[in-house]
């Protein structure tokens, strides 16, 4: 089906149709100084009415849904009913793809992420990503490994101050008692359970308010599963998160709210129901998502 958004409505429509922007002055932050860098409380993501194409093809037709501070919402449904686009919707990096276009809103703490005002680094900044499989830069050090998302996203930070958030960001991803002593080794030398608390490591070393987790485990052995589990329940009290996950188990472990995605044949993916966890799995009031929870497909 054709895209059914007006072009006035489609933030990428608009973006696209010009010459592409100057890229964005880098920001010159030090830990100690500027108010933006410090912990800034935690942060409410609300998705308004987002629709979602590749080229002619609709993968999202009006999803909405609130993502509460501080809490683990889980986005659950079969594959190929768009939870990783809507994911990646989040935080602008479906715009990466060039055939991609969207319509809707995206609310930080009631702020357009899409505001065109409003500098792309920093959508990628406040809302960081943990993707699928580790991708830890394996030629560089487990210290620089952390720091490296402080350069893609422009924050300066004194040389004194980088130990204290090295530390930091390893203690909150669980890892630091294993590295500690080995700071210096290559970030590819670690087993695949530590080189995902490494990203998520390096992901929290910017401070962001929100932390999207697209099938995190679904690469790691269940002993790697149950830490990196225990850390997002420790995330949560400062960083509001949103795991896309296959596994029923894991969330219902570690999600305090649940969407349901689900696309019929041909049609693009809706929200079929959401609600919080313990609802959603102990009393769906919709039969589909009985029968998924229930494990009868997907
Ligand atoms: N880069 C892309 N180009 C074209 N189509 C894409 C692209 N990425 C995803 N799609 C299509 O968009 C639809 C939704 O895909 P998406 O990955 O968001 O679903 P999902 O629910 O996350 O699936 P899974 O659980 O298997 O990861 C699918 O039909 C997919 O083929």
């Amino acid at each position: 089906m054709a895209p059914v958004a007006p072009a006035g409505t489609n933030p990428f429509a608009v973006r696209h149709a010009g010459p592409p922007p100057a890229p964005p002055a880098p920001h010159r932050h030090d830990l100690g100084r500027p108010p933006s860098f410090e912990p800034q409380g935690l942060a409410e993501l609300q998705a308004q009415s987002i629709s979602a194409w590749f080229a002619r093809h609709q993968v999202l037709d009006r999803v909405s849904l609130t993502m509460p501070a501080g809490q683990v919402t889980a986005l659950i449904g079969p594959s190929g009913c768009g939870k990783s686009t809507f994911l990646r919707i989040l935080n602008r990096m479906h715009e990466l793809v060039p055939s991609a276009s969207m319509a809707g809103e995206v609310l930080l703490d009631g702020q357009d992420v899409y505001d065109p005002a409003r500098k792309l680094t920093q959508a990628r900044r406040d809302i960081g990503m943990v993707f699928q499989k580790p991708n830890p830069f394996p030629a560089m050090s487990i210290r620089e490994n952390v720091l490296a998302g402080l350069k893609l996203t422009g924050v300066r930070v004194s040389s004194s101050a980088k130990d204290q958030l090295v530390e930091e960001s390893l203690t909150k991803a669980g890892l630091w008692r294993e590295v500690r002593d080995r700071l210096g080794a290559l970030g590819g030398g670690l087993s695949g359970g530590q080189q995902q608390r490494l990203c998520i490591a390096r992901s929290l070393a910017v401070r962001p308010r929100v932390l999207l987790m697209d099938e995190p485990c679904s690469a790691l052995d269940p002993t790697s599963t149950r830490v990196i589990e225990e850390t997002m329940t420790e995330l949560a009290r400062e960083v509001t998160i949103v795991i896309v996950t296959h596994n029923m188990q894991q969330a219902a472990r570690v999600s305090q709210q649940c969407a349901f995605f689900l696309a019929a044949e041909g049609a693009p993916g809706v929200i079929v129901e959401h609600g919080d966890t313990g609802s959603m799995f102990g009393d769906p009031q919709d039969e589909r998502t009985a029968a998924y929870v229930g494990g009868h497909f997907g």
